[in-house]
């Protein structure tokens, strides 16, 4: 079987991209896959790193503002559809997916106008434009919420959750492997701090501003600070001089920064919620409040409507994030509790439900 999978932008689409690729490689290791991409964009790099092929198309997105980059757009729209209808040629696929991001929507409207059945897998309670044009002509839209039906036709839509990578899943095997990797001592307790793929301004200021009561309470911190602050974060740091404290641009082993996290502090992007659902970690969600249509709060509010995870506004971070982060380190009642209720929200069969519906199409 071959399949195209296309998509991306950050981490929240590329991530899902390469479980379902994962799964259908695992049901069956025949299976040829070719991942199509933005130039220029995040899976140009991430998705080889996972041992995929991807292939670049020349699509941008148009801004809301008025701006000359919005004159190229149409041109760079046909280009894109051009070379996505040299890549279906080319490769011949079986069938193909989108995930979300600009480069789904050429590589779908090319596989549709030759026949070839697609399937979109939507993260979040709030269906992306890309998403809704392309749902007319797909054949299976899986989604992770409720209530989808406002986006997407009845019948297409397959309840199944989002897909996250295996290694994540069994990450509680890797608690050793994890201390080891990030250098950290088994007898601290250690907080996992996550903004998304691309690192989270909010979520940055609060805790420089209070890394020195992290170290003075004898916290380990494991900081993902996205590209845009880790120079800063590194100089916040030293002044500390304290090598408890961790910061990475990006951490390419979540598994292991989830398996040695005691809590998380993270954004509330779709797959960051999935994820911690699985791994049953306790956490802060700070979702990002200019998300479209707010629907990082409501992935957050998904969570806390069940008491499975606390809510810090982006609003009162700065004040706020800090102390709720080391109350909820000092309350191991309150971190069983909260990792009781995450780990009944998830939904550990997503990739391979929708692998499986992949290969129904294909029959
Ligand atoms: C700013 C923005 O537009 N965010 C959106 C983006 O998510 P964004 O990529 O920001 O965040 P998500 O939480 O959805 O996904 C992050 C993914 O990147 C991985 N990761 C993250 C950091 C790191 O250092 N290493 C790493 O591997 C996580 O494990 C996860 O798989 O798409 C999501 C899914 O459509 C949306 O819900 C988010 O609102």
């Amino acid at each position: 079987m071959k399949v195209i999978i296309s998509g991306g932008g950050t981490g929240g689409h590329i991530y899902p991209a390469i479980a379902i690729a994962n799964e259908l490689k695992a049901i069956d290791p025949a299976t040829e896959i070719l991942f199509v991409g933005a130039e220029g964009k995040m899976e140009m790099e991430k998705v080889p790193r996972a041992g995929y092929t991807i292939l670049g198309l020349p699509v941008v997105g148009i801004k809301r503002e008025l701006t000359l980059s919005n004159l190229a757009f149409p041109f760079k729209l046909g280009r894109s559809l051009i070379r996505a209808q040299q890549i279906v040629r080319d490769f011949q696929p079986d069938a193909a997916i989108g995930v979300g991001g600009y480069a789904s929507g050429p590589l779908l409207l090319a596989a549709s106008l030759k026949g070839v059945p697609t399937l979109i897998q939507e993260q979040n309670s709030y269906a992306g434009l890309t998403n809704k044009v392309l749902a007319r002509w797909a054949k299976r839209i899986c989604v992770a919420y409720p209530g989808m039906d406002a986006f997407f036709s009845a019948d297409k839509i397959k309840m199944t959750g989002n897909p996250v990578r295996s290694d994540i899943q069994s990450a509680n095997q890797q608690v050793d492997a994890g201390r080891a990797f990030f250098s950290l001592e088994s007898t601290r307790s250690t907080l996992l701090i996550i903004g998304g793929s691309q690192g989270a301004r909010t979520i940055n200021e609060s805790i420089e501003g209070g890394l020195q009561r992290f170290v003075d309470a004898g916290i380990q911190v494991i900081w993902q600070t996205g590209p845009a602050f880790i120079e800063r974060a590194r100089t916040a740091i030293a002044k500390t001089g304290s090598a408890l404290i961790k910061a990475y641009d990006f951490i390419y082993d979540m598994d292991k920064a989830y398996a040695v996290a005691d809590s998380v502090v993270s954004r509330a992007g779709a797959l960051s919620v999935s994820e911690l659902c699985l791994v049953g970690r306790p956490a802060i969600l700070v979702p990002l409040p200019t998300a479209a249509e707010d629907h990082q709060t409501k992935n957050a509010m998904s969570l806390v409507d069940h008491q499975a995870a606390l809510l810090v506004n982006d609003r009162t971070a700065r004040e706020d994030l800090v102390t709720a982060a080391l109350n909820l380190l000092a309350d191991p009642a309150q971190q069983l509790k909260l990792s009781q209720q995450i780990k009944t929200l998830a939904k550990p069969n997503a990739a391979r439900d929708i692998a499986n519906e992949v290969i129904k199409l294909t029959k």
